[in-house]
């Protein structure tokens, strides 16, 4: 049994944790799929290259209105496949034979593994291995409902949608998340007729309703979406499915996309044999990352309540630390978490992204708040775009200007909304905020300014 001084279960973000500072230990990597885990492969890199792709092709067709007049000539979509993954599957590759080949002091197990003993791990790949030391960054997999399970009928998943070999005339996605809107976007602007089935009344119900709200409505406008209806069976229609939902409605498609989210793979790793403990299948971990068993810590989608990438990649960092410090009782030199202020964003049309509490959320928990919400035609470069769907909504403690929320739709949310992750992160208030510091006239953060100055909130005095 050959012994390691770290085995790290899953190269997603878990290939990030050996760097220089590890050269003098012996390291077990362990992945059983593709080398790099979901992000580079199977989520956010390849999505985000076909929602360019998208926006280019919804640009071009929205132009006559600036007097401009462009025409979509056709989509190439062997061609976009062609190109996202003639990028990414080589990083993949790379990577791998780096780690293979080129890290003398790495052993990479290509396997499914499981723990049979603390800090014991069979490789799947014919072996077994112990480790001082164990992290866990197994990520998680897509959930499919058993009515479409059982169907026996072919669907597909973000592993594979982004591989069909032809652009679908018609797509059926069940769900009504990240990946529903996130694919829908996609697929409806380079020309498929998009069918979306929701089990709430509003798309993206988890975000502040206001927002769900617009995009619900922006969605029913140009897809075809089924709310507040389940799926009662699946069936094959010709080469295609099609999908009864309870209503008796039938929605038919030349695929069927499944984006009902995703669970921990913790409860695949025999969690139980390396005395970790799994609440709901998540593995449970402390602010430490350390897991119930001692030496063995976890991170990512594995262990984390919140399935991003950004915060898979803070969690790998204080990891790195807590590994590289090789103390467990004294916590003294260890590093925390910190998931105090925890953005997101859903790249669908148009984007959107927010921090914090929703306004539900903040008068749910006792909060005196006070709301703006700023429409983006109201601002200069807004109003310059014409844009008549995008705003900025802040909930804010009344008086103090403390920053609970904010919720950003519309053209670049995700990139609009950092000044107000910023200033919740450094505990920032309203006011100073918008006076502390200068603005670009007349950007598109215009809109942050402005709802900042409409809430009902003391001047800071700048
Ligand atoms: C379609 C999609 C789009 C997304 N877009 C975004 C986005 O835009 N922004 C964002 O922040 N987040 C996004 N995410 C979420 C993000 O991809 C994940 O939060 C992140 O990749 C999780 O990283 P991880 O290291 O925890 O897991 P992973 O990257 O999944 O790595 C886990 C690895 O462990 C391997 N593994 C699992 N079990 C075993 C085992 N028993 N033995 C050996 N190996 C094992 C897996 O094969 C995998 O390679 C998206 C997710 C999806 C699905
Ligand atoms: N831009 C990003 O950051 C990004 C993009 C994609 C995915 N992700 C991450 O991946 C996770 C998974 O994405 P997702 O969209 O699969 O999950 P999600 O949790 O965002 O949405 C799941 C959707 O499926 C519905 N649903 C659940 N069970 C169902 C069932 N049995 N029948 C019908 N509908 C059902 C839910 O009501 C919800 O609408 C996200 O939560 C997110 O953390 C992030």
């Amino acid at each position: 049994m050959t012994h390691f001084d770290l085995a790290i279960i899953g190269s997603g973000s878990g290939n990030s944790l050996p760097d220089e500072r590890f050269s003098d230990k012996k390291i077990a990597l362990l992945e059983k799929g593709t080398f790099g885990g979901t992000c580079l492969n199977v989520g956010c890199i390849p999505t985000k290259m076909f929602v360019y792709a998208a926006e280019v092709a919804r640009t071009v067709t929205d132009t006559a209105k600036f007097g401009v007049d462009a025409q979509l000539e056709g989509v190439r979509w062997p061609d976009i496949v062609k190109r996202v993954f003639g990028r990414i599957d080589p990083i993949s590759a790379g990577g791998e034979r780096y780690r293979a080949e080129d890290t003398p002091n790495t052993t990479l197990f290509r396997g499914h593994a499981s723990f049979v003993g603390p800090r014991t791990i069979d490789t799947g790949a014919g072996e077994v291995i112990t480790a001082d030391q164990v992290v866990v960054a197994a990520g998680s997999r897509p959930i499919i409902p058993d009515v479409v399970r059982s169907s026996g009928v072919p669907y597909y998943t973000n592993d594979d949608i982004m591989r069909l070999t032809e652009l679908p005339e018609r797509l059926v996605i069940i769900g009504a998340g990240f990946i529903a809107a996130e694919f829908a976007h996609v697929f409806s602007a380079l020309g498929t007729r998009v069918s979306l089935i929701s089990r709430g009344e509003h798309l993206l119900r988890h975000l502040d309703d206001d927002v769900a709200r617009q995009f619900t409505d922006l969605a029913v406008s140009k897809w075809d979406v089924h709310r507040g209806r389940t799926v009662a069976s699946v069936r094959p229609d010709g080469a295609g499915v099609a999908v009864e939902l309870d209503n008796g409605r039938v929605v038919s498609g030349d695929a069927l996309l499944v984006a009902t989210g995703r669970r921990s793979n913790g409860d695949v790793i025999d969690a139980a044999a390396g005395g970790i403990d799994l609440d709901q299948g998540r593995v449970v971990v402390d602010e430490f990352q350390r897991t119930s068993a001692e030496g063995v810590f976890a991170l990512g989608d594995v262990s984390s309540p919140y399935q991003l990438k950004h915060v898979a990649n803070h969690e790998a960092r204080v990891v790195q630390h807590n590994l590289l410090r090789d103390a467990w009782q004294d916590t003294s030199g260890l590093r925390r978490t910190d998931h105090r202020v925890v953005p997101a964003a859903v790249f669908t049309d148009p984007q959107i992204a927010h921090v914090g509490l929703t306004e539900r959320e903040a008068r749910d928990a006792g909060w005196d708040v006070t709301v703006k919400i700023q429409a983006y035609g109201d601002v200069a470069y807004g109003w310059a775009m014409e844009d008549d769907e995008g705003f900025c909504k802040i909930i804010a403690e009344r008086g103090t200007g403390r920053l609970l929320g904010a919720h950003v739709i519309g053209a670049q949310a995700s990139t609009v909304i950092q000044p107000l992750i910023q200033a919740m992160s450094f505990d920032v208030t309203a006011h100073r905020l918008a006076r502390g510091q200068y603005w670009i006239h007349p950007a598109l953060p215009e809109v942050v300014e402005n709802a900042l100055l409409g809430l009902d909130v003391d001047d800071s005095g700048l």
